[in-house]
């Protein structure tokens, strides 16, 4: 049947869809092509004359064709148009389309703030209480990161270099006016966030917010999201943004794919990624977009963050003075409190990550929840403890045959340079936590002690190469003890002794020679020569 053209009289409200043939309601149609369009390419053609009610998946679950988004939240393609302002795509229906890897609103994530959106699921089982219950419902499901996610830039919390008030970029985003540019920071510091506030931001009628993630996309993927701004931009006069999350993952070949593009406008790329832009970006591709470096975030910024959290969660903070409430007689009244010494306990310890401290924290929750059944008579509050617990070991980002790796041996080195006992451990201890091999520290060492003590000591470096060995013939965990702090022991006195400070450091694993402990101790603030 020839499409749109439906001579029964009967049918005379129905139109045949372009794709599949298949008659369709008129006021259908939109959705059915929806449905349509997205099935993957490689179900068969008789599979895609479903209805669109019978292609859709069951209650819930994603349906084939709609596309995987950020977090886990399923778009259909064209989530931007209204059923009326629905424009037909020009592309050939056929064609290879992305499957489960492309995403154009980034917008409904920011559902998740509102406690409407929380999925009904029951409580742990062992706590009857209703204020609890509803508690657990909003912790389950999503991940309390995503689902905090912010929508604004208001709500997003530091990184006032970049976005600050009067900061080129917030200008920029403020007159819609979006440049090309790769966001590069640490893992959790808001890279992807601010990537979804600026497509919830965006002028829906002038700009279309496509995301890929190099992750799981292929060249084809990106042609085909070219090709329909190509379209996009000839017949509707609007621009695509383009935000491909880990954008090294892709090699230089995948990234030359957007060169042309990018330089001619068709789409605008915003790319993110955890590596170095220089090392894992073409330089072809770097000079057409700006390096914008966020940072990890600080420890206020992580305290605001987790706050907010709390906050939409209805759960109290606790000053150090004041005595956890029950609300009121009833039981079901009873309300959770955290210490607000547990709130900055976990900022430090997230290592500016808020996607580990919003989790550290659901799970500190969940646990306590789970608990069972409290007192009658006394809120149930969060401790430190149960912070610690939630998060088991002190949050450190280590990689090590990435950034991270060179990173902390440059710091490990200058601040034995500076003969900062505390500093050089902490950076050892952060290390060797991260799974570093300590072959490679102490080969460090080695020319630590012949560059940066050299004739000042001619102890030095023997020292060191007998650490190099010790380490060499016991490895790891042992060296973790005594053996491989050894090496440290014995080089920063040195330095601090050719600099004319005789401090020592022999007692700072005093007690406990575990690393991992000074390294908890350092990283609260506490310092390891104090604490041990
Ligand atoms: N600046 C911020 N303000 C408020 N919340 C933030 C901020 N940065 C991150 N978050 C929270 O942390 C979560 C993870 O952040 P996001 O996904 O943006 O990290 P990312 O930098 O893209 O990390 P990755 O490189 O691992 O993808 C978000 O869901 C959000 O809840
Ligand atoms: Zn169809």
């Amino acid at each position: 049947m020839e499409p749109g053209a439906s001579e029964h009289g009967s049918a005379a409200s129905t139109v045949a869809c372009p794709v599949c043939a298949l008659e369709v309601p008129d006021s259908e149609i939109n959705v059915h092509l929806d449905t349509c369009l997205q099935v993957p390419s490689g179900v068969t053609a008789k599979k895609r004359r479903l209805s669109p009610q019978e292609g859709d998946a069951p209650d819930g679950a994603p349906s084939p064709g709609r596309l995987l988004g950020l977090g886990g939240a399923s778009f259909p393609l064209f989530h931007k148009h209204g059923v009326g302002e629905r424009a037909p795509d020009v592309t050939p229906p056929s064609s290879k389309r992305p499957e489960a890897k492309q995403n154009t609103s980034a917008a409904s994530a920011c559902e998740g703030q509102n406690q409407e959106h929380f999925p009904n699921h029951q409580p742990p089982s062992g706590n009857n209480n209703p204020k609890d219950k509803n508690m657990a419902e909003k912790l389950d499901g999503k991940p309390l990161a995503d689902r905090m996610r912010p929508c604004t830039l208001g709500d997003y919390m530091g990184q006032n270099k970049v976005v600050g008030e009067n900061t080129m970029l917030r200008t920029l985003l403020q007159a819609n006016d979006i440049p090309s540019f790769i966001l590069w920071g640490p893992p959790g510091c808001g890279k992807t966030t601010l990537a979804h506030i600026i497509a919830k931001n965006a002028n829906k009628s002038s700009t279309r917010f496509v995301t890929l993630s190099a992750t799981s996309a292929n060249t084809n993927d990106v042609r085909e999201v070219i090709k329909q701004a190509q379209n996009e931009r000839k017949l509707f006069k609007r621009k695509t943004i383009l935000f491909v999350d880990e954008i090294h993952r892709f090699n230089k070949t995948q990234q030359d794919t957007f060169l042309p593009h990018v330089e001619c406008g068709t789409i605008t790329l915003i790319g993110a990624t955890t590596e170095n832009p220089s090392f894992q970006v073409n330089t072809a591709l770097l000079s057409r977009c700006r390096v914008i470096v966020l940072e990890k975030l600080s420890v206020e910024a992580m305290e605001a963050i987790l706050r907010r959290a709390v906050h939409s969660l209805g759960i109290q903070v606790l000053q150090e003075n004041e005595q956890a409430e029950c609300g009121g007689s009833d039981t079901s009244e009873c309300q959770m409190y955290i210490e607000a010494k547990a709130l900055t306990t976990l900022a430090h310890l997230c290592d500016g990550d808020a996607r580990t401290g919003l989790n550290g924290l659901q799970l500190s929750v969940q646990s306590r929840l789970a608990s069972g059944p409290h007192s009658e008579t006394e809120g149930m509050i969060i401790k430190e403890e149960h912070i610690k617990e939630g998060l088991q070991r002190s949050h450190i980002l280590y990689d090590r045959a990435g950034e991270e790796h060179y990173n902390c041996i440059s710091a490990l080195h200058k601040s034995m340079r500076g003969s900062d006992q505390n500093a050089s451990l902490y950076w050892l201890g952060r290390m060797l936590e991260g799974g570093e091999d300590p072959l490679y520290v102490a080969r460090r060492l080695v020319r630590f002690a012949s560059e940066d003590i050299g004739l000042a000591d001619p102890l030095a470096l023997p020292q060191a190469v007998s650490a190099y060995q010790a380490c060499h013939f016991i490895g790891m965990p042992e060296c973790d003890v005594r053996q491989f702090p050894f090496a440290y022991q014995e080089l920063s006195p040195l330095s601090a002794a050719t600099r004319g400070n005789t401090g020592s450091v022999c007692h700072v694993f005093g007690p406990c020679p575990k690393i991992s402990c000074s390294l908890r101790c350092i990283q609260q603030g506490k310092g390891a020569l104090k604490e041990l």
